[in-house]
């Protein structure tokens, strides 16, 4: 990795050679990571063997160098709607869920300002203040913390939305709440934990990086001192879903692949019907947005780990191994095959149970209801009971979740027999507008 001596200069340390290209703070500019991405990535260019290495991000089981582009090279913030939706999914995860502290709107308007022109800087490798972590007067705290200095974009992507509480009285917003977010209603097994649970605001952070999501969150925290304070935020360290056709399906903590039969980015009729907001639907700000519901999952993974095999199997309907549906030919087969519901064993029980998770998630039993599912598989540590405080970050986008999460997690917390091995600690919902303009900031559509 480049790092950076106090007059913006590269130092070589112990980074290959490529990354180790002084690079010139620029006049004005300070430095600017991206330019640092440049050089490197011209050394690259002729360096196999640092890559080979692994020194550039090259995780095969991610989506970067498995249909995720370049890993290192940055998304556009700009466009109609935003990134981090349908981008193929990152490895890395850093949520955080916000409280407004202001009540001035005025200033709500100027932190999406400040944000938004932060946000376009980082996604495109950059630092997120003009004078960055070391080209600031000397008597001012910087305008960037620095520990992204030398990191490539990494295809960060930074995605906002708003909460039903930003509604409220405070900001004269209560009129255009948009109907479809609505309070999730309680569902059975749940065991919230207010703490872990809503917000006013919330910026999903997604990278082949954590360092370059956690440095994205840190300075937009930063920026937003005064006017917003953070109420929870989540780590995520390996996606549990591909949102293209182009990347592998990735693995859950249960060991099963997951997000086979996920939304994805080509699927553009689908998206138009499943994923984005139209002007129609009762909140014209919100068309080309969608919305998000997180849910924080604990795995009882020690309960998992003395299951069967044939008993994890039934739970998914699926084959460990392949992901093929328990109805394919074997246990190779595709995972990609259909589920075929209606089979039945030789005692006339159906081979995919009435319980299973896959059966009751599945649109034919939900309305013809899809999500486009973006979740992360996180560790906090452990629970001082011996347990690893283990599970699934559970990110869900959608068209209006009062047709597609909600009665979908009706179906599921009734009788999914994977409720025995999962508990619902945090919950959170938000409308994500829809891009950004050039011109515009995070949000202008309602504000
Ligand atoms: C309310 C929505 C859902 C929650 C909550 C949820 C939690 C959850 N799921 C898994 C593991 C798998 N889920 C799979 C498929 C699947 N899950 C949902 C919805 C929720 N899951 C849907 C809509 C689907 C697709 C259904 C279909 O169309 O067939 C699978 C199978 C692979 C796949 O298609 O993605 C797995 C595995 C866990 C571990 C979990 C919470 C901890
Ligand atoms: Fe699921």
């Amino acid at each position: 990795m480049a790092r950076t001596t106090e007059d913006g200069t590269a130092a070589p340390a112990e980074a290959p050679p490529s990354q180790a290209t002084p690079v010139e703070a620029g006049p004005g500019r300070g430095f600017s990571r991206r330019r640092l991405l440049g050089a490197s990535a011209a050394g690259l260019a002729g360096l196999g063997a640092a890559a080979a290495g692994g020194y550039v991000v090259a995780d095969a089981r991610s989506g970067a160098g498995a249909g995720g582009g370049d890993a290192a090279a940055a998304v556009p913030f700009h466009g109609a709607h935003q990134a981090g939706i349908v981008t193929p999914a990152q490895d890395r995860l850093h949520f955080v869920s916000f409280d407004i502290t202001t009540t001035n709107r005025a200033d709500l308007v100027d932190l999406l300002r400040e944000w938004t022109k932060a946000a376009a800087r980082m996604t495109a490798g950059e630092a997120a203040g003009d004078t960055g972590a070391v080209n600031g007067p000397i008597e001012a705290p910087p305008e960037d913390t620095g520990e992204a200095l030398g990191l490539p974009a990494s295809q960060l992507t930074l995605t906002i939305g708003f909460g039903p509480s930003m509604f409220d009285a405070r900001f004269g917003l209560a009129a255009k709440r948009p109907p479809a977010l609505v309070d999730l209603p309680a569902f059975p097994g749940d065991a919230l934990d207010e703490a872990r649970s809503g917000g006013d605001l919330a910026i999903q952070a997604c990278a082949h990086d954590p360092q370059v999501a956690v440095h994205a969150v840190r300075n937009l925290a930063r920026i937003g001192f005064g006017a917003v304070a953070v109420r929870w935020s989540q780590l995520g360290f390996g996606r549990t879903s591909s949102t293209s056709r182009d990347q592998a399906t990735p693995r859950n903590l249960f060991g099963f692949k997951d997000g086979t039969r996920n939304l994805k980015a080509e699927e553009k009729t689908l998206l138009d019907e499943q994923l984005w907001a139209a002007a129609g639907d009762g909140a014209p700000w919100m068309a080309g947005g969608s919305y998000l519901v997180a849910r924080r999952m604990r795995m009882h993974i020690e309960t998992w780990d003395r299951t069967p095999l044939s008993e994890q199997q039934a739970i998914f309907g699926r084959f460990k191994g392949s992901g093929a549906p328990t109805t394919s030919e074997n246990a190779d087969g595709n995972e990609f095959d259909d589920f075929e519901f209606d089979t039945v064993t030789g005692a006339s029980e159906p081979v995919i149970a009435l319980d299973a998770h896959t059966r009751l998630a599945h649109p034919d039993f939900n309305d013809g209801a899809r999500l486009l599912r973006r979740g992360y598989n996180f560790v906090d540590g452990s629970d001082g009971l011996g347990r690893l405080d283990a599970g699934l970050f559970f990110l869900a986008y959608q068209r209006d979740p009062r047709k597609q999460f909600i009665p979908i997690q009706r179906n599921l917390a009734r009788t999914d027999a994977m409720n025995e091995y999962v508990k619902h600690v945090g919950s959170a919902v938000f409308a994500c507008p829809p891009g950004v303009t050039k011109d515009g900031y995070w949000g202008d559509t309602l504000l």
